[in-house]
């Protein structure tokens, strides 16, 4: 048993003799085997310790404590690669490679990233945080230490909801079919981020239940070698042997050497497993069995809640909740979404597996028939809602707007150019704070914007979020509302209020000289900053189609305008006004206040926003800047005045 002491706070903490000897891998392997479950112990505490400080994701790394020793204890890191998968489990691996004194820093400014990252770490092999990209990148370093003479071993680490995605299948099926050492282990929890869904997990199921023939190669025999507990899987072998009537695992007929299931908790099983496939030639592909929030009770019953997590009292498991502005745009979104398909039973709804984070969670409970959570799988779920719409359907899509780049052909090619009904409600538009630069949502409006046939829309408050639904939703063709993470200015629902004129902004405050043309979550902050130095407002609402007389009114009355959307400056909202401006011959300066052209790390959303100059002081600092530059000052009244030469 551990031994526990009583922090300041009185929150249990563990002492952990072990762990704290470990500051890379090469102490831990410096142990003895029979110490190891000591060490998960004290670092499965460690985790919890932290995050339950820091918030960030939780269950996910419980579950991959004893395969992250393992894999340390039995490869030569960072020699031999390890490639994580999505890189939200990766917390114990950082605790490991020299990062343990810094966790409490986690996914803050400056802190630790929550995911693996190149340049923090020569353990971090490969960068992440969007999913199913581990066996391609490690593929590409097992090709590339062929080609150059180097012997090392790569291992992808991919969990099953990952495994739901084509590019996984597209690197498995590439992989398959080469002449190369590589090693894939299959993370089977049950669990994506919700229950998982679709074919794949039900084999992987039949697999565990041992329903499905393993061909137990040579390889595979060798591997489980030595492993009592794991004769009743021979004995189950040699069963189907007999009948030869079951499916052999999808893996083998793909090429790779299955081997597996093993109980990834099992600390002895998990090394000598690992030991026994090291020096394996060809593909491998090792299957366990772990339990998504392994060892914190909480976390264990509800790995949903716990994937991803605010601070949480250790004793408890409860979670802090920090002060509700009132309800969020993701919850204005599926408040709508129920109600529009109460009105509406053409409406069915689409997640590539965030049912909960995209504000799904009612609507599945509600509608569970037009309710699809397709996997993760971005690109099928936008041609899916292309496939509905043909048939007169009515598909929203919803979709964090980071995700919705792996899906960029299929809103062209397959919604956009066949002015196909989809409305997709694009959330996290804009940064999102602590999973940084992997999960902002900087590029949405660059993207879509260039896409002929799109509406595209961004709310200033939560009831014009309402209101642009009900626009996209009834538009017949493709419109999308992008809208941020959290809250809004807390500007009350009106659920009767109706759907708006397309392409029409409106002046909400009138000034003098500056015209700050704001898009979305800039509005708020946009209006703040006018107040000091009188400048006029206005909320431009469409990105697409812009409000062009207004833009010239604007233009016309004012002697300069600033744009401010939290996108890429680069091919953003302001570029289109900016385009608008010039094609109708108006010569006027023109600020274009935005993201800059370089990724902005993890950090609280404010310090983003402020870093970046998008918050309401910011702003009026780019105002005030351009009325010194043009000669003009300010009177004590805030209005300006022209300099006296
Ligand atoms: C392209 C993409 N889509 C969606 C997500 C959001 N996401 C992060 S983790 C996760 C579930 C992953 O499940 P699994 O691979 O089984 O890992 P587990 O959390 O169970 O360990 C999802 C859907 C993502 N990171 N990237
Ligand atoms: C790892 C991952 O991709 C998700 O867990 C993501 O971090 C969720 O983000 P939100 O907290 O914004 O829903
Ligand atoms: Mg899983």
């Amino acid at each position: 048993m551990p031994h526990r002491t009583l922090s300041d706070s009185g929150v249990a903490s563990h002492r952990r003799p072990l762990l704290d000897s470990i500051d890379s891998p090469r102490d831990l392997r410096a142990l003895s085997e029979s110490q190891l479950p000591e060490v998960a112990s004290e670092l499965r505490n460690f985790l919890i310790e932290c995050v339950s400080q820091t918030g960030g994701h939780l269950a996910a790394g419980l579950g991959v404590v004893e395969l992250t020793l393992g894999l340390h204890y039995v490869f030569d890191t960072p020699a031999d690669r390890i490639v994580w998968d999505v890189g939200h489990q990766a917390y114990p691996h950082k605790i490991l490679t020299g990062r343990r004194d810094r966790m409490c820093t986690l996914r803050q400014k400056d802190g630790v990233s929550g995911f693996p990252k190149r340049s923090e770490s020569e353990y971090d092999t490969f960068g992440v945080g969007h999913s199913s990209t581990s066996i391609s990148a490690a593929l590409g370093m097992a090709l590339a230490a062929k080609q150059k003479g180097e012997r090392r071993t790569v291992i992808a680490v991919i969990g099953d909801g990952a495994l739901s995605a084509g590019m996984a299948f597209e690197a498995l099926n590439h992989a398959g079919s080469m002449d190369i050492d590589l090693v894939v282990i299959l993370n089977d929890n049950e669990m994506s981020i919700s229950p998982p869904v679709g074919a794949i997990s039900n084999h992987l199921a039949r697999l565990l239940s041992g329903k499905v023939y393993t061909s137990m190669r040579e390889g595979s025999k060798s591997a489980l070698a030595g492993m009592p507990h794991l004769r009743h899987l021979v004995g189950r072998w040699e069963e189907h042997m007999k009948g030869m009537l079951m499916p052999s695992t999808l893996f083998e007929e793909l090429g790779f050497n299955y081997i597996g299931p093993i109980d990834g908790h099992d600390m002895g099983s998990v090394v000598r497993t690992l030991r026994n496939i090291k020096d394996m030639p060809g593909q491998r592909l090792l299957h366990i069995v772990t339990k998504k929030g392994r060892g914190y009770e909480p976390a264990e019953g509800q790995p949903t809640t716990y994937h991803g997590v605010t601070p949480f009292d250790q004793r408890t498991g409860e979670l802090r909740k920090g002060k509700s502005k009132g309800p969020s745009y993701t919850q204005i979104f599926g408040g709508w979404l129920c109600d529009a398909a109460a009105e509406d039973a053409r409406l069915v709804g689409i997640t590539p597996a965030m049912c909960e984070g995209s504000g799904l969670t009612a609507f599945s409970k509600r509608f569970p028939d037009r309710f699809f959570d397709v996997g993760i799988a971005e690109q099928h779920a936008v041609t899916l809602a292309a496939g509905l719409a043909c048939e007169g359907l009515k598909p929203v899509v919803a979709i964090y707007s980071s995700f919705l780049q792996r899906a960029y052909d299929q809103l062209i090619h397959d919604v956009a150019l066949q002015n196909l009904d989809v409305t997709f409600a694009v959330d996290r538009g804009g940064l999102v704070g602590a999973d940084g630069a992997t999960h902002a949502g900087s590029f949405d409006l660059s993207f879509t914007r260039p896409i002929p046939n799109m509406i595209i829309m961004a709310p200033a408050d939560e009831n014009e979020c309402r209101q642009m639904l009900k626009t996209g939703f009834e538009h017949e063709g493709p419109a999308m509302v992008r809208y941020p993470r959290g809250s809004g200015p807390g500007v009350a629902i009106d659920p009767k209020a109706p759907a708006l004129p397309i392409g029409r902004g409106e002046v909400v405050r009138r000034g003098q000289r500056l015209a700050v043309l704001a898009f979305g979550s800039m509005v708020a902050p946009a209006l703040e900053a006018a107040e000091s130095v009188d400048a006029t407002v206005a909320n431009m609402r469409f990105v697409k189609p812009l409000d062009t007389d207004l833009i010239l009114e604007l233009a016309d009355s004012h002697e300069i305008l600033f744009t401010v959307e939290e996108n890429a400056i680069a091919g953003g909202a302001g570029s289109a006004v900016a385009e608008t401006l010039s094609s109708h011959g108006r010569v006027v300066r023109c600020i274009h206040l935005g993201l800059p052209d370089r990724y902005i790390d993890h950090a609280d959303h404010r310090e983003q926003l402020a870093a970046c100059g998008l918050d309401a002081s910011g702003i009026l600092a780019s105002l005030r800047a351009e009325l010194e530059s043009a000669g003009w000052t300010q009177q004590d009244d805030g209005e300006p005045a022209r300099r006296h030469a």
